[in-house]
């Protein structure tokens, strides 16, 4: 018999999320049945999404949703051996009993050297969120300026290195100087901390002062209408996140964005990156190479412990994180 660790969602969050709305149980697994695989979790991720989805999809009393990489510890199913690693969509279990039908084994050709929590990150949902949202919505071309927002997380820093590899002109905003450094780093042309400019629209306007053609927006808001402001006409907008509205406990009010979209003839697109499921493995394939070759680089901000899933969560939403936050088991 083995006892799981899960995290439950004990209260729905109002405003900003707290340790004291999630409640850490035991449950004790049933032996397993035949088709059936146990697995633990080596590492978990703690996402943006979780605010809204929990909001929208869960119950009190709920484990909360999210994603893992797990290791098979028994199986009584063919198709997975006994030490193999895989994404499950399990929520925060350290244990749990799945039947195969929706766990993806890691992408072909993964190197032994590379950490697998990068299957959560860069070369996973994230990762994933920025090949298409850049490809597909942005439409971004080569000589293209994009702008993109929460640079420095596990979308961004993904955004800005694939626009690079595209030819484009990459400016990024983030909220501290360590990430504005980092972002430098793995080069990006422009970058600034968007929390100590005196006007967001004047260092936008600096960094680049012919507007911009794409904007990744993963932040939503105020920032959003600054930015959406300064488009170059016909510019492509791809509304990727709104994660400086999900802890409102009372809806923003404008200012309105139909003025800038009407006289520059903008595009804007929200997207929600299972559209491209049927095309994952192309993605997952074109981000590993990259990866490997050295071209994308990967930061990750690890906590350490099962037990500080919440504490690793709310970390997240303030920005402790440079790169994927992840939970390692
Ligand atoms: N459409 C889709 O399919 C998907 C959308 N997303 C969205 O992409 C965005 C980024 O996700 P992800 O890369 O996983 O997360 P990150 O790794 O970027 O972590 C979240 C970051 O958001 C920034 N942030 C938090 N609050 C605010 C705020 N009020 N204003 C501005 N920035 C803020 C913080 O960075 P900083 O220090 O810079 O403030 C923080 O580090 C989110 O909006 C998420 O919901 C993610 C995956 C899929
Ligand atoms: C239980 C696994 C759920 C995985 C959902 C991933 C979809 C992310 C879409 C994100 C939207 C905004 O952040």
């Amino acid at each position: 018999m083995v006892t799981a660790r899960v995290w439950v969602l004990k209260k729905h969050f109002e405003g900003f999320p707290k340790t004291s709305d999630f409640e850490l149980k035991k449950i004790e697994l049933p032996n397993l049945k035949d088709g059936e695989l146990l697995l633990e979790s080596v590492f978990l991720s703690v996402d943006p999404y979780m605010r809204p989805y929990s909001q929208r999809d869960m119950k009190e009393g709920d484990i909360m949703i999210g994603t893992q990489v797990a290791r098979v510890v028994e199986s009584k199913n063919p198709a997975f051996s006994v030490g193999a690693f895989v994404v499950a969509g399990s929520g925060w279990r350290t244990h749990f009993i799945s039947d195969g039908k929706d766990l993806h084994l890691l992408p072909a050709g993964w190197p032994e050297s590379l950490s697998k929590s990068l299957a959560l990150g860069t070369v996973g949902m994230p990762g994933l969120t920025a090949y298409f949202g850049l490809l597909e919505v942005c439409k971004m071309k080569p000589g293209d300026t994009v702008l993109v927002n929460a640079a420095a997380g596990a979308v961004g820093s993904v955004v800005g290195q694939l626009a690079k590899i595209g030819g484009c002109k990459v400016v990024g905003c983030a909220g501290s100087d360590d990430k504005v450094a980092y972002l430098k780093k793995i080069g990006f042309d422009e970058a600034f901390n968007y929390k100590t400019v005196t006007s967001l629209d004047e260092a936008l306007r600096k960094a680049s002062p012919d507007g911009y053609d794409c904007f990744f927006d993963n932040v939503g808001g105020e920032f959003a209408y600054t930015a959406i402001s300064q488009m170059k006409k016909y510019g492509r907008i791809a509304i990727c996140g709104a994660i400086s509205q999900y802890n409102d406990s009372v809806p923003q009010k404008g200012p309105y964005v139909q003025i800038p979209m009407l006289f520059k003839e903008l595009q804007m697109e929200g997207f929600i990156v299972s559209r491209w499921n049927n095309r994952r493995e192309e993605g997952l394939k074109a981000l590993l190479k990259w990866v490997v070759e050295g071209k994308v680089k990967c930061h990750e901000h690890i906590t350490e412990g099962f037990e500080n899933m919440p504490m690793a969560f709310i970390g997240m939403l303030k920005g402790e994180n440079l790169g994927k936050a992840v939970v390692k088991v």
